[in-house]
């Protein structure tokens, strides 16, 4: 949590501020009860109404200074607190951005969520309330005992008793709470899981009418983070009334003793009211620090939640220069799977092995096989979203290792498997092709893409896609997915099964177009359809992470019995949709 400290340190002159008004209204504070005594002891005492009505002037200045620090106080606290916020949600943000998938993967989209939003906003208010309370509090009790002290020893002693076992109390609790902090932050990540795969899959879920089942394992889920809420708020709730009991308790003690040193000449009736309001001040302190506790606790745990996030560093090697990637090699392949190997955890088995093949300039490679033979984890490999546990993979004949990043990704149009759009206007998502495509840039793309009716259909490109897309349907949404890709003019295009929702004829028109492009792209193509990539240069077959056969249709045909069977099944079935057609 100490480190997260560093995101202060644009707002300084405001951390700073905050708390010294605070003391300043603290000072403030601690003098009432003195004037106060002073009215009893010598206005009322002696009938004299000037100065009475001096002090009673001097209290209200007093409470117009205070209440002025406290403004400004808390002007300067919120300031820091809110741009400490601000600029920690950005560093995390930037953090995750320069994660890999590995490491996303392991740590989770749901807890990231929870991290970057209630956690952030625990430290904010955390950093908030130190602010104003850190100095304050403490002041206030201890200023009030020392001025306990000038007043009277004896009586004195009962503050420091009292105080002694306030601390206590705050003490056992808060030991008791803190770790409990951390397990309500985990529950909560349960939740937001279970609500996020809810709303995302809300379709599939209705579908199989799963709707009772989804609810009661949400109930359950929802229930345990109550019960552990409640739990620790029932400690939590000790607090105000022990520390209650505590001080009543003094103040009998002390008003008991005041009243038999008033009656004994020891001490004036104004000096034990003043020793009242210091006990109540003392009070009102403490329950406000023990708040000030269970806030910079949660904080604390939320903060080291966030800290864990930083800790992870991203597994991806990133070189800064790029005289390495570009120098130049003599027309080399535009790809080269080198002896890879691919394991997404240590224990478990390889996506992928003994991978090794070359992908000429300007070919169109199809990659076929089952479901789960890792055709995604291989063209994965290219842009780097996963690095390759052995082996090289290399484009333009240098490992994708020595690129900087963005050199490399700049080269890559990726198409992935789930079409993803953003809430934007068609043009704003297929600029994150090229920033500053032209409106003639992009029509070329979706014309490529065979998504230009899809746009001219919607009104053009100011139309507003939803969330997720969800005003397109499944096919419109592949389309644009591909024109965004396209926009840029990759090198290298991979569309990794992001095709199966457009029909035959769209997929035929779409690969032709794509073959059409000058310059030609070496062209990935990830299919589960024969008839996708039968035309390609070269069919890469993988089964079960490695390479069954690699060839043009016809060689496979002749040498690869997977492809073979692939091939059968899906002709036959297509015959037979023909014929019933
Ligand atoms: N992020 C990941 N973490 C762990 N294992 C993964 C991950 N992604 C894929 N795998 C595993 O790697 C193997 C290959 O998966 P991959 O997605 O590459 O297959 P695929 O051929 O693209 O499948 P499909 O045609 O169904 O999309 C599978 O066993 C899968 O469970």
């Amino acid at each position: 949590m100490k480190k997260l400290l560093i995101y202060l340190r644009n707002y300084k002159k405001e951390s700073l501020l905050g708390p010294l008004f605070k003391l300043l209204e603290a000072a403030f504070e601690l003098l009432v009860p003195l004037i106060i005594a002073k009215i009893i002891d010598q206005g009322i005492l002696l009938a004299d109404v000037p100065y009475i009505l001096r002090m009673c002037l001097i209290l209200v200045g007093l409470g117009i200074a205070g209440l002025a620090s406290s403004l400004i106080a808390q002007y300067y606290a919120a300031k820091a607190a809110a741009g400490f916020g601000k600029e920690l949600r950005h560093g995390l943000f930037d953090h995750i951005q320069g994660l890999s998938y590995a490491e996303i993967d392991q740590l989770g989209t749901s807890t990231l969520i929870t991290r970057m939003t209630s956690d952030m906003n625990q430290v904010q208010s955390g950093v908030n309330m130190t602010l104003r309370l850190l100095l304050r509090s403490p002041f206030i009790v201890f200023g009030s005992m020392i001025m306990a002290f000038t007043i009277d020893f004896r009586v004195a002693l009962i503050f420091v008793t009292a105080i002694l076992l306030l601390s206590a109390v705050v003490f056992i609790i808060m030991s008791w709470c803190i770790p409990l902090y951390k397990k309500v932050q985990g529950k909560l990540d349960q939740v937001l899981l279970l609500t996020r795969e809810n709303l995302t899959g809300v379709r599939v879920i209705r579908a199989f009418c799963l709707e009772q089942e989804e609810l009661q394992t949400f109930q359950e889920s929802n229930q345990q983070l109550t019960q552990v809420q409640k739990y620790v708020g029932r400690i939590a709730a000790l607090m105000n009334p022990l520390t209650y009991i505590v001080i009543n308790l003094a103040v009998v003690w002390l008003i008991w003793t005041g009243a038999v040193q008033v009656s004994t000449g020891l001490l004036t009736q104004g000096a034990v009211v003043a020793l009242y309001n210091y006990m109540s001040q003392i009070l009102t302190e403490l329950i406000k620090l023990a708040n000030l506790i269970i806030t910079v606790n949660k904080s604390i745990a939320c903060g080291n939640r966030i800290q864990d996030v930083f800790q992870v560093s991203s597994s991806l090697q990133v070189v800064s220069d790029s005289a390495k990637s570009s120098k130049i090699v003599s027309r080399p392949p535009a790809i080269e799977f080198r002896r890879v190997q691919l394991c997404y955890s240590q224990t478990g088995d390889c996506a992928l092995s003994h991978m090794d093949f070359t992908i000429g300039q300007g070919e169109t490679v199809g990659i076929i096989g089952g479901t789960g033979s890792g055709k995604s984890s291989l063209v994965h490999l290219i842009p780097r979203f996963y690095d390759v546990t052995e082996g090289e993979v290399l484009v333009d004949g240098i490992n994708v290792k020595e690129y900087p990043l963005e050199n490399l990704r700049q080269k890559i149009g990726m198409v992935p498997q789930k079409a993803v759009l953003f809430k934007g206007t068609i043009r704003e998502n297929l600029k994150w092709g090229k920033k500053d495509a032209t409106d003639q840039e992009i029509f070329q793309a979706l014309t490529t893409a065979q998504a230009e009716e899809v746009v001219n259909g919607k009104g053009g490109l100011d139309y507003l896609i939803h969330q997720d897309g969800k005003n397109l349907s499944g096919g419109q949404r592949q389309r644009l997915t591909i024109a965004r890709a396209l926009v840029r003019q990759p090198q290298i295009l991979i569309l990794d099964d992001s095709a199966s929702a457009l029909d035959f004829a769209t997929d035929a028109a779409l690969r032709k177009a794509i073959a059409a492009l000058d310059p030609r792209p070496t062209v990935l193509i990830v299919s589960q359809r024969t008839s996708s990539i039968q035309h390609c240069d070269k069919i890469i077959v993988l089964d079960d992470g490695q390479i069954a056969g690699i060839g043009t249709n016809d060689q496979l045909m002749k040498t690869c019995d997977i492809y073979q069977e692939i091939y059968q099944s899906q002709f036959k079935k297509e015959d037979a949709l023909d014929e019933q057609a």
